[in-house]
């Protein structure tokens, strides 16, 4: 019988009037797709995205539904720095929000570039790090996260998947390298598309007004084909949007009330 196949979900709007309604939202959306999580096999699969994003998850401080022990912590992207440099991705993690709380350190898995001596070496190794957590390549063809933040750039860009990359159509790896950025700092890891669309949800996290035009293109006019429209998760995944007032002023697509 021929397989049958079904379009992607369409992506749910959600907008806040204020940033702090979009964050307090956004740490009960997290928990409760860690507590489905943890309730179906006893650990939570998460991978972080750097830039603007880990200040959006302070409602994580302190939120008492949060059991950091089960956390499996990856990033959506890292830029190719030592792990103390105020543009690494890890560091911004740390200071926002894992510094802050009760996690296992080794339940955060960092790309740690002193640990290689080459850009490939260490997108091999990161590779291996989710096959451990995920089992076998050939028996998961891909990774299933059960959540992934991601931040959407001024360009459109996502994690570091910039317009007009070649790597935009990397269909076979789970982590690619680029040395060629055009946002500073040149190198750069990333999980690929196959990887973010197979998520069980991807949510991206997009305040203030500097992201209401290129939000507009990116939702309004995906036929443009830009890094952020291309995140489109395999049916049953699910694609959430959480922006506040400022960004979403420009949108056509009408927002879907916030329900838990
Ligand atoms: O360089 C990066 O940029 C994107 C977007 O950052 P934002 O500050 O505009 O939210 C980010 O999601 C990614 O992790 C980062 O490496």
């Amino acid at each position: 019988m021929a397989a049958v196949h079904h379009a992607p979900n369409p992506p749910a709007l959600h907008s806040f009037e204020s940033v702090d309604l979009l964050t307090d939202s956004l740490a009960s959306f997290v928990v409760k797709a860690q507590k489905e999580a943890i309730d179906r096999k006893g650990r939570f699969t998460i991978a972080l995205s750097g830039g603007s994003l880990p200040k959006m998850l302070k409602g994580l401080v302190g939120h008492t539904g949060v059991k950091w022990e089960h956390w499996q912590v990856f990033y959506a992207d890292e830029r190719v720095v030592p792990l103390d440099h105020p543009d690494s991705n890890h560091k911004l993690c740390m200071d926002e929000l894992f510094s802050k709380v009760g996690i296992p350190k080794e339940n955060v898995h960092a790309i740690d570039p002193s640990l290689a001596d080459d850009l490939e070496e260490l997108s091999d190794a990161y590779e291996k790090e989710l096959i451990r957590e995920f089992a076998q390549k050939d028996a998961a063809r891909f990774p299933v996260f059960d959540l992934i933040l991601l931040g959407m750039g001024p360009d459109g860009h996502t994690a570091s998947l910039f317009p007009g990359h070649a790597l935009l159509t990397e269909d076979d790896r789970w982590v690619a390298y680029i040395e060629d950025s055009p946002k500073p700092p040149p190198k750069r890891i990333t999980l690929t598309y196959p990887v973010i669309n197979h998520a069980a949800r991807v949510a991206f996290v997009a305040a203030g007004e500097g992201k209401a035009d290129m939000l507009t293109r990116v939702l309004d006019h995906p036929e443009e084909g830009l890094p952020s429209s291309r995140v489109k998760p395999v049916y049953p995944g699910q694609l959430y949007w959480f922006v506040d007032a400022p960004a979403a002023a420009k949108l056509e697509l009408p927002p879907t009330e916030f329900k838990l």
